[in-house]
């Protein structure tokens, strides 16, 4: 019995190495027709099964002498876009192939061919079987491709729009100022010594504020920072949603419940619901009861909206983001043939993805962009410089007008901030589509054929850092690049390497803010700026998250200006005894460690600093700033 279980074994080994050889020569020889370079390797790091065993053998292997030689070894590591940004990229070139037994995985930091994967939607598919995980409350637009993805985006696209931009503007700006609130209610007694106001961990506060514009603007249910009482709600709190404590039979706030499931969404990969719900671990347990909440909160909540919509108040400025969703499952309940229509389960879908796609995202751009303010005091003073040539002086946020000021701002040093700081530091690090047949593609001037089912990584830092079309200084954080008229190192490109007259503001930014008069920002060569993908599957809540970090930005550094905590280098009495060089030395040793730590961030869902990681720094009253002034 034993024996021809050893020789079952030992034939189902043989024919799957078999089988693997045969599949991986099949695959050499379609790499191989196609030109590009490429790299053999046993697999790449696509699906949670792969990415786990590429984080387990990956490091193992690193280790073992001539194995380590092994190139498809760092291929594979899931940050080396980030890691080592453009290492293969200057070996192999703008797009290479990696070869595998089970797949031929393609990836590339050209803009010529971003751009023909993004604009050809049906060649290039999204792999949606991949993002099944965010399926937890329904079907998304995220989700779906084809005529599926069609209905939803028909659906979804509409609430997007300058009603609810207007909308995040004026909460991102009340958020702002419930945010320094907070931070100055927690050290009263640091403020106006000169002492300022210290955050030990920015990140944080950018994620709650992100929620709360989100919470807000998206769906109406206005939230308030610790601190706060209800009298700041001004009457506009929803019943149930807008506490500080749960009410009824919730065991946990709104708030605290997307917090939590958002936080804990990771497990979810790896245990079905089914097995969260009664696993003795607390951490699994909190996480379905996160689930459980927001599941219960999303379906109340549209109910309220409903009864809303019902008693006229759809005009009621809470209706954006969810506004056109209900209707269409008005629709969909009356049976009307006309228009497309969602399901109940579907609104919850992209209820939940309009949090996971946009809350952590335009966090990480608010706090990066902060930092990166701190590290460049020089580029911190022509941003202030900008804001207060906008708005002047004294200007209360009830006066800042999202028609007038929010595109001159846009088009001014702050969108060039975030713009850059996006640029050097996306959210995500790769795009994933797969080709749906054999695809012609042309790069510089020449055609290649692209195997059928071939996976595609659109690699973000890459191209955003890609030489070709962003200078002599990719790496370098440049916000005056994206300036007008400013020698601003974009390259315009027409795919041949001939370079182009440089061209400004791109369809979106003219669409957007088309009431500046203060010019706009510089657009790059299509497909060379990728934070938030290109074509028909581009982000919609891209504007959503520029108009959030312009106002957040601009509310924040016309009062503030940012400085790294220095305390880890020297005491207040060390600092007392030091001239100019010895307080810039000082500074210096806290923009190593700082610069250190962000190149330290990791993609978990989005790229960001590693659990545990911080950067303190310190906001102090404009003219109050006790190092930006070493640096003139
Ligand atoms: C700085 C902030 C943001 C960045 C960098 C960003 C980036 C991206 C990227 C790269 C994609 C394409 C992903 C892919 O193809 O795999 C995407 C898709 C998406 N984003 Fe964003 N996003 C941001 C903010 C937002 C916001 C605020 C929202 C909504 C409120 C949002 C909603 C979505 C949705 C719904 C999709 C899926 C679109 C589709 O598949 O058709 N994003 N985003």
């Amino acid at each position: 019995m034993v024996g021809i279980v050893t020789l079952t074994c030992i034939g189902a080994v043989l024919f799957a190495t078999f089988n693997a050889y045969r599949n991986l020569r099949n695959n050499i020889a379609k790499a191989k027709k196609t030109g590009l370079p490429y790299v053999l390797g046993p697999f790449v790091p696509i699906g949670y099964g792969y990415l786990i065993i590429a984080e387990i053998l990956g490091p193992l292997l690193r280790k073992i002498p001539i194995i380590n030689q092994w190139e498809w070894l760092y291929l594979i590591d899931r940050q080396v876009s980030w890691s080592a940004p453009r290492v293969a990229e200057n070996k192999y070139g703008d797009t290479y192939l990696i070869v595998t037994p089970s797949l031929i995985y393609l990836k590339t930091s050209s803009a010529e061919l971003g751009s023909q994967v993004t604009s050809r939607k049906t060649d290039f598919l999204k792999p949606v079987e991949r993002y099944k995980i965010v399926n937890l409350f329904g079907k998304s637009i995220l989700t779906q491709e084809g005529q599926e993805w069609k209905r939803h985006k028909k659906i979804v696209g509409p609430s997007f729009s300058e009603k609810s931009n207007r909308m995040v503007f004026e909460e991102s700006l009340r958020q702002t100022e419930g945010m320094v609130g907070l931070w100055a209610s927690q050290q009263k007694e640091l403020e106006g010594k000169g002492g300022g106001l210290k955050v030990e961990d920015t990140a944080v506060d950018a994620a709650t504020l992100s929620l709360h514009v989100i919470c807000a603007a998206g769906f109406g249910v206005p939230q308030l920072w610790p601190n706060e009482g209800e009298e700041k709600l001004m009457g506009n709190g929803v019943q149930g949603f807008s506490e500080l404590d749960a009410k009824g039979m919730h065991t946990l706030t709104f708030k605290e419940g997307l917090n939590q499931l958002l936080k804990k969404l990771m497990w979810f990969v790896i245990f079905p619901q089914s097995f969260l719900k009664i696993s003795p671990f607390k951490t699994h347990q909190s996480a379905y009861e996160a689930f459980s909440e927001c599941f219960a909160y999303f379906h109340e909540l549209l109910e309220v909206k409903k009864k809303q919509m019902y008693l006229g108040e759809s005009d009621k400025s809470s209706m954006d983001l969810l506004g056109p969703m209900i209707k269409a499952n008005e629709v969909s309940t009356t049976k009307s043939q006309q228009a497309p229509t969602l399901t109940t389960a579907e609104i919850l879908g992209n209820c939940f993805i309009f949090l996971f796609a946009g809350h952590e995202t335009t966090a990480n751009n608010i706090h990066y962009s902060i930092l990166e303010m701190a590290l460049n005091p020089k580029i911190q003073r022509h941003l202030q410089e900008d804001i207060d040539g906008i708005l002047g002086k004294d200007k209360p946020i009830s006066e800042w007008s999202y028609l007038e000021d929010m595109p001159r701002l846009y088009n001014s040093m702050v969108g060039a901030t975030m713009s850059e700081s996006l640029r050097l530091i996306p959210a995500i690090l790769n795009i994933p589509k797969v080709a749906s047949g054999d695809q012609i593609v042309t790069i510089d001037g020449r055609q290649f054929s692209i195997p059928a089912d071939t996976f595609v990584h659109l690699n973000v830092v890459g191209t955003n850092r890609n030489p070709r079309y962003w200078g002599e200084d990719p790496e370098v954080f440049r916000p005056e690049r994206w300036l007008p008229k400013s020698g601003n190192g974009v390259v315009k490109e027409n795919g041949n390497g001939v370079v182009k007259e440089k061209v400004v503001a791109d369809g979106l930014e003219k669409a957007s803010f088309e009431s500046s008069n203060s010019g706009t920002l510089v657009a790059p060569t299509k497909g060379s700026y990728i934070s938030f993908s290109e074509g028909a599957r581009a982000c919609p809540g891209r504007r959503f998250a520029q108009v959030e970090s312009t106002a957040v930005l601009s509310k924040l550094f016309y009062d503030y200006s940012v400085e790294l905590d220095v305390s880890n280098f020297a005491s207040e009495e060390q600092l007392a005894k030091l001239d100019s060089r010895g307080k810039r030395e000082v500074y210096e040793k806290a923009r190593r460690r700082a610069e250190n730590v962000i190149g330290r961030s990791e993609q978990i869902i989005t790229l960001q600093m590693r659990a545990g990681d911080y950067v303190p720094v310190v906001f102090r009253r404009r003219g109050e700033e006790r190092f930006l002034g070493l640096y003139t």
